[in-house]
């Protein structure tokens, strides 16, 4: 018989109040096994208070957490399999990176062998005898997933795990991300950018003024693509448009033509323009601007980084 799988992360109704600020207002979020979950929204929304919510380092003022299948209380219980890296972990700058590992190692209770496995999968073995000090800021947030993995966790909880890294950094820490969910470990991360998102992530839970919008598929959240053509005359263009497709299909962005309309139907509509006299110069898709969807979802307050 196979054991049910446990939901990773639940919870219903969850609140935090500090003094006069609502920073958590009523969130019901759900975290499917094996996905890598997106928790999105601008600055202040209430992200990180909901991480810590999840993680008994603060107490909500009303609801329930539920972790793996266990009721999230005092005790703990449902963290035992669950790896963390909130608020920057702290290390000792004078010891290696290696060394920092082998003390939590040893705290923790894991042999020295999981030390190396949990560096090579951050891709930090060849730098892991350095002192933390001389590390880049990719690298001490590497070492800190290194650290969130040491007890082979299911499910890992990341607060922006990429904040602050360069593109490269930030491009090394979305592969390692994917690569834990490959092998089997879910993943609930929080991020304030979009594409940060549609790259990695499953799901998407959006949230603002500590409200959660919306929780669904990344896919149905970037909503629908459009056709892009770059055509002289293009007054002509557009009128030909506007008459095969309908007014409400065909948009003016600058100097570009955007169309309601299934990528397949490009060659067709090139065909037709070119037939009717219209020179195209360019005839691309474009995937729908994640931050629009976003801002339609917030109803258009644009506090969006
Ligand atoms: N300890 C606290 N005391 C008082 N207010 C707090 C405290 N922690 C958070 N807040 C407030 O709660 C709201 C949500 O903050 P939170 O840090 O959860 O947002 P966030 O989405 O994680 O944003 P950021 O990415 O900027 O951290 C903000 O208005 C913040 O000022």
């Amino acid at each position: 018989m196979t054991t049910p799988v446990k939901t990773p992360v639940k919870t219903t109704a969850l609140t935090k109040r500090f003094g006069g600020t609502l920073a958590v207002d009523g969130v019901d979020l759900e975290v499917r096994a094996g996905e890598v979950y997106g928790f999105l929204g601008p600055n202040g929304a209430g992200k990180t208070t909901t991480l810590r919510m999840l993680l008994g380092l603060i107490r909500p003022t009303s609801g329930t957490v539920t972790l793996l299948g266990e009721a999230q209380d005092k005790s703990n219980k449902g963290l035992r399999k669950v790896g963390a890296l909130i608020e920057g972990p702290a290390f000792y700058p004078y010891l290696s990176g290696l060394d920092n590992l082998r003390v939590l190692a040893g705290h923790a209770g894991v042999d020295r062998a999981r030390v190396d496995a949990v560096l090579d999968t951050v891709d930090l073995a060849d730098r892991a005898r350095d002192k933390y000090a001389t590390y880049s800021l990719g690298m001490k947030q590497r070492l800190g997933l290194a650290a969130a993995l040491l007890k082979k966790p299911e499910l890992l909880i990341l607060d922006e795990p990429t904040n602050g890294l360069d593109p490269a950094g930030m491009a090394d820490m979305r592969v390692t991300i994917r690569k834990l969910a490959a092998d089997g470990c879910t993943v609930l991360l929080s991020s304030h950018l979009l594409a940060e998102v549609e790259q990695i992530c499953d799901r998407v839970g959006v949230i603002d003024h500590g409200r959660l919008i919306t929780e669904t598929a990344v896919a149905d959240l970037r909503g629908e693509g459009r056709l892009r053509v770059l055509a002289r005359p293009f007054d002509r263009a557009r009128d030909l448009l506007t008459e095969l497709l309908g007014a409400g299909a065909v948009h003016v962005e600058a100097d570009a033509l955007e169309l309601d309309v299934d990528a397949a139907d490009a060659s067709g509509i090139n065909a037709g323009l070119v037939g009717h006299g219209v020179s195209v110069s360019e005839l691309r898709w474009r995937e729908p601007d994640l931050e629009q969807v976003f801002l339609e979802l917030t109803g258009g307050v644009s506090h969006v980084d």
